[in-house]
């Protein structure tokens, strides 16, 4: 059955709604950035751009590195920008625009996100790198999306019994990365972790400046956390959504953290736009070579 107009959106010019992208516009590997400023920063490293597209905080730019064509993408801040990204990346590759039909053949993605994050252990130095192996959602987005077994419910539980979730915040979740991205990207350089998605960079992160948080031992139960030897490496804003609709969607994806700050140690990185930059360069070596 056709998608009517209110459930799939199109502007004039039969671009996708909030992307502002047509069909063709996207390569079949996508990076993805929170930073609008990001996007110029990964493609002035390609060796051509063939479009560049805007609207909002989503700033595109597809182009070629090595032969193989990429599609940068920004998201801005947060999991409720992410629920847009990826339903209208796949809705760019899965369903056909001029019948509003989704399509008999699938295509799969990669998405791997470059980001900016904060350790919770100590011994996570700032401009250090963080692959997230797993994400704990701790914004809600899961509850809306008929999930069933794509999910790490044991991890859930753990996370649950042992920082005494609030019964008035969203259940977590729990998702995994694409194993096979995971070993592609690996090497010394990077250390595996799970990663915390909050729904806020204050309070939900821990941090207080003139708000107390309903919470106040949250970051030490983090810290604490352990599930089957694994512990909580970081957070950040965006990678538990990725996966959860990576997973659902039939897509892989892998989210890269670029460690700025260390909320155990109080440091902050004294050169970020450096730092992202190694970690840019490592990412695009690694999936062009
Ligand atoms: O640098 P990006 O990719 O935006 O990622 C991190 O930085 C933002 C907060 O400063 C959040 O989006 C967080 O996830
Ligand atoms: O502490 C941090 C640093 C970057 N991004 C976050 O979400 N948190």
């Amino acid at each position: 059955m056709a998608l009517s107009p209110s459930e799939l959106i199109l502007n004039p010019d039969g671009s996708i709604y909030h992307l502002n992208l047509l069909p063709g516009d996207i390569a079949p590997t996508i990076i993805v950035v929170g930073d609008p400023d990001r996007v110029s920063q990964v493609s002035s490293k390609f060796d051509v751009i063939e479009t560049r597209k805007q609207k909002r905080e989503f700033q595109t730019h597809t182009g070629r590195l090595n032969g193989k064509r990429l599609t940068v993408i920004s998201t801005g801040i947060g999991t409720d920008n992410i629920d847009i990204v990826m339903n209208e990346l796949d809705a760019l590759a899965n369903i056909d625009f001029t019948t509003r039909t989704i399509r008999k053949e699938l295509k799969q993605l990669d998405i791997i996100r470059i980001g900016t994050s904060g350790a919770v252990q100590p011994d996570i130095p700032v401009d250090s790198f963080v692959l997230s192996e797993f994400a704990i959602g701790l914004d809600g987005l899961k509850h809306f999306y008929k999930t069933e077994d794509a999910m790490e419910s044991s991890m859930v539980k753990a996370f649950v019994a042992q920082t005494g979730w609030a019964g008035e915040k969203a259940l977590p979740y729990a998702v995994e990365s694409d194993k096979n991205m995971r070993e592609e990207l690996m090497s010394n350089r990077i250390r595996l972790g799970v990663t915390v998605t909050n729904s806020g960079f204050y309070a939900p992160q821990g941090r207080n400046l003139r708000l107390e948080n309903s919470d106040p031992d949250m970051q030490a139960k983090l810290k604490a956390f352990n599930h089957n030897g694994m512990r909580i490496t970081n957070m950040e804003m965006e990678t538990s959504a990725i996966y959860l609709l990576a997973k659902l969607l039939g897509h892989r994806a892998v989210s890269m953290n670029c460690i700025l700050a260390n909320r155990s140690t109080g440091d902050f990185s004294e050169n970020s736009k450096k730092a992202v930059d190694g970690l840019i360069r490592y990412v695009l070596e690694k999936i062009t070579s």
